[in-house]
């Protein structure tokens, strides 16, 4: 996959909690493709990050698509205020949601492009139904509720599975790979067939952002 075809998602997470706005505004000048934000509720995963002004407020300021990843034990109820806060792309946890193909219908009918997240542990037939409703999948490689955590290499034959199932049946939707991604393993992310890459750590850890994009990007080419 050329590098032009990989989007890099920095995750806020790693951000300095502090200074929002001028951290946003780097990661984007120094080639990102979209700000993952990690909303977590304290109960669906036992951390407390962002909720809705957060996402009002940097969609204010921000130059490119959000992608907001809700950890959050009642999606159901919730998804529709983070669309109208500015999500582009939305993405609840498959384990959360009670009618995930009904709020798949309702995140697009509002506006926003709804997306899966599943988690290491969970079985990807839950996600057989839904993909031709979706357009991104987030593939946890990573327990959620904590950035800097060490990849599970067993998620590597997932995203396999599903860039086959893409195929297989030309669905028009995106990869994303969650959870410890960096230089060390991007090349056998990508390789399986992710082609959204959300970093937190190896994106706003860096002293050089920029060449912390590029480097996930173009390790492939
Ligand atoms: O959803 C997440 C955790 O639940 C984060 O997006 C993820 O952990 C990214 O952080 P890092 O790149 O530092 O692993
Ligand atoms: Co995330």
């Amino acid at each position: 996959m050329s590098a032009q075809d990989i989007w890099v998602a920095p995750s806020l997470l790693a951000a300095d909690p502090l200074n929002f706005e001028t951290e946003s505004k780097s990661v984007e000048d120094a080639g990102a493709d979209l700000h993952h934000v990690d909303v977590m509720d304290g109960h669906f995963v036992p951390n407390l990050t962002f909720g809705i002004p957060f996402v009002k407020a940097l969609k204010k300021v921000s130059g490119i698509p959000l992608d907001v990843h809700i950890m959050i034990s009642n999606p159901d109820e919730m998804a529709m205020e983070y669309v109208k806060a500015g999500a582009d792309y939305l993405l609840f946890h498959v384990e959360a949601a009670t009618h995930a193909h009904r709020l798949t219908q309702v995140i697009a009918e509002a506006g926003a492009k709804p997306g899966l997240a599943i988690n290491p542990g969970t079985s990807l037939s839950l996600l057989e139904p839904l993909l031709p409703f979706v357009k991104m999948i987030n593939v946890m490689s990573v327990n959620p509720g904590f950035g800097g955590q060490k990849f599970i290499r067993e998620s590597l034959s997932r995203i396999s599975w599903l860039r086959n199932e893409i195929e297989k049946r030309s669905l028009d939707m995106r990869i994303q790979v969650d959870g410890g991604v960096n230089k060390e393993t991007v090349g056998s992310v990508v390789e399986a067939g992710a082609d959204v890459l959300v970093a937190g750590t190896a994106v706003y850890g860096a002293s050089d952002r920029k060449a912390a994009i590029e480097l996930l990007k173009n390790q492939n080419s």
